[in-house]
């Protein structure tokens, strides 16, 4: 049995993770920690899952791994700066991995891996993010690492820059730049999670899209991830597309 605990257990995520943990024949919860709660009872976990706030996460995945824990994250915030700053963590104490994926649905990932594959075959690449009105970041983690895979793609590929003749702009119009790909959020009721990326060459547009229509979608990877932390070759790991074999 797989003990698991998990910060953030009465938010919108972590209630999901505490039920699809409990329906799990091979994990036991033991500890179901939130905001003001103390962190104690996550010393009796193997893997501890984090989906908290990007506020909160660094000081979660510090606790963790100075405990020995292995940790899954799927709060979202991380950038370069806060992954090093995990790894020297990381290096400082002789156990437990980490795991960090801004988002574990399988078809969000796929969706992720075609639009890294498409990417370097289209002059222009844009990304339309949108989520429900609750969400505190923006632009999405998806969609932040979505840019961050296109842009390597093209860059490898010797691609250019995405055409843009905009010389007048309306601050925003054109939305976030994360590493040269633009990136929009918008923030609607009704909506949980979704993302096109929008691929543009030469008389045809290639759209891919994905939609996570429930909270449920995240599961498998989530617990997928919990199953695997413990095993990966490496002490940290950033994405489950490696788990799926992509
Ligand atoms: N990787 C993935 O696949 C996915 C990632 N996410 C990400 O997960 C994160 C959480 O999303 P969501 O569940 O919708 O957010 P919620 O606000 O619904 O849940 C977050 C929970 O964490 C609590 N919290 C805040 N700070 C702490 C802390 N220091 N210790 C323990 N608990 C704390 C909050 O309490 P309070 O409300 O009192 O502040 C709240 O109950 C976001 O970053 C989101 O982007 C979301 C979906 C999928
Ligand atoms: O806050 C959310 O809801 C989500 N957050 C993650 C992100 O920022 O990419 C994953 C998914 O989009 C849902």
């Amino acid at each position: 049995m797989i003990k698991v605990g998990v910060l953030g257990a009465r938010g919108r995520m972590g209630a999901e993770v505490c039920r699809a943990v409990e329906g799990a024949d091979d994990m036991e919860l033991v500890a179901a920690v939130d905001q003001d709660d103390v962190r104690d009872p996550l010393a009796a976990a193997d893997v501890a899952v984090d989906f908290t706030h990007p506020d909160a996460v660094m000081d979660n995945v510090r606790w963790c791994v100075e405990h020995g824990l292995h940790v899954v994250v799927g709060t979202t915030g991380f950038d370069a700066s806060r992954l090093d700053t995990v790894r020297s963590w990381l290096t400082a104490h002789g156990k437990g991995n980490v795991l960090i994926a801004p988002n574990f649905g399988i078809g969000a990932v796929l969706m992720m891996h075609f639009a890294q594959k498409a990417a370097p075959f289209f002059e222009s690449v844009e990304i339309i993010e949108l989520h429900h009105p609750n969400k505190a970041d923006a632009p999405s983690g998806t969609a932040h690492r979505t840019a961050e895979l296109v842009a390597a793609a093209r860059g490898e590929a010797g691609t250019g820059p995405s055409p843009d003749a905009t010389t007048a702009e309306l601050k925003g119009a054109r939305g976030a730049d994360v590493d040269g790909v633009r990136v929009h959020a918008v923030r609607l009721s009704g909506l949980i999670a979704h993302q096109e990326v929008l691929l543009g060459g030469h008389g045809e547009v290639l759209t891919v899209r994905h939609d996570s229509m429930n909270r449920e979608s995240f599961m498998p990877g989530v617990l997928l991830g919990v199953r695997s932390v413990a095993g990966l070759p490496d002490r940290l790991t950033v994405g489950i597309e490696s788990l799926l074999g992509l």
